[in-house]
């Protein structure tokens, strides 16, 4: 049986290129596409931060909806936006082969990296490890899709802003002069794109099951995993990030206080086919050595702003 494919997008040009590089995958397996822009939640309200909304998926729900109620049959997305436990009746249908997993520091210029200086990013995760390593700089929030954030990087005597390399390339806005923060732990699953689809839905869910790249959700799993066994719903300043090289995975995790003084991290590596539950294994060593106590130190944090 044919049938065209409705592909469900949020409508900012990093989630379109997406998309449509999902579209144009299908396509070249033979089947037909149809793209479906959606505004997201996420995306309207650009005058709070995220984490002040205290859910979780506000990027994705929008999207879920439309595909609960027929409106498309799936759903691509930035994976780190999509919460570690997804709706009643939506599977992941594919992982896309990762780009780039590291986070870039746009500036004008790098002195002030050794003295006083303000650096933008709506993230819990970049603000808390940023201050971690320049405890004298300042951390001002920072919102909306990639083009807004560059905007008002622009518009604003900021230092420099923190953004995903991979979304920067993805739309061609990777600029010629950046900073690598290798030191940063990238969100968990950030570079990769997933695909989501019906749990009912076999003609989708089989058409999508060829673009799944396994490596990549070998890596992204673990790190979500790891999220989902520190965070329990909540949005706290966590980062992970899985590397298979050869037959070995090397993973590194880590929590953070809210300002950045605390950190609990862990770095291990183990043969790919003994990964099985490695996350949540590293995840319970870093709750045990301290991340229980620091988690509610950050609930409560975090509930007193919201
Ligand atoms: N939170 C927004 C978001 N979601 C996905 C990306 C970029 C692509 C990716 O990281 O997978 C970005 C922009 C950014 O973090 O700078």
């Amino acid at each position: 049986m044919k049938k065209t494919i409705r592909i469900g997008t949020r409508d900012s040009e990093l989630a379109l290129w997406q998309a449509n590089t999902v579209k144009n995958a299908l396509e070249a397996l033979g089947h037909e596409t149809e793209l479906v822009p959606v505004k997201s939640q996420g995306d309207l309200v650009l005058d709070k931060p995220l984490y002040e909304f205290g859910i979780t998926g506000i990027f994705t729900k929008t999207l879920d909806v439309a595909m609960l109620t027929d409106t498309i049959d799936i759903a691509v997305h930035s994976m780190k936006d999509v919460p570690t436990a997804l709706p009643k009746g939506i599977v992941e249908a594919a992982v896309m082969k990762r780009a780039h997993t590291q986070d870039i520091l746009l500036h004008k210029g790098t002195d002030f990296l050794n003295g006083k200086g303000t650096i933008a990013t709506g993230s819990l995760r970049r603000q808390a490890q940023w201050l971690n390593r320049y405890p004298q700089h300042e951390v001002v929030d920072l919102r909306g899709n990639v083009n807004t954030r560059l905007k008002k990087l622009e518009d604003n005597n900021w230092n420099g802003a923190i953004f995903a390399a991979a979304g920067l390339e993805r739309i061609n806005l990777k600029p010629e002069t950046y900073l690598d923060l290798d030191w940063m732990i990238p969100a968990p699953a950030q570079g990769a794109m997933l695909i989501v689809a019906k749990e009912e839905d076999a003609f989708c869910r089989n058409a999508l099951a060829a673009l799944n790249h396994e490596e990549s959700e070998i890596c992204v799993h673990i790190e979500r995993e790891f999220l989902r066994t520190l965070e329990g719903g909540c949005t706290a300043p966590i980062g992970a990030l899985a590397v298979i090289e050869e037959n070995e995975l090397h993973f590194k995790g880590a929590l953070f206080s809210v300002d950045g003084t605390k950190k609990l991290d862990i770095e291990k590596r183990i043969n790919v086919s003994d990964s099985k539950n490695f996350g949540k294994l590293c995840a319970e060593e870093i709750l045990q050595a301290g991340g229980s106590e620091l988690m509610k130190e950050i609930k409560s944090k975090l509930a007193q702003k919201g």
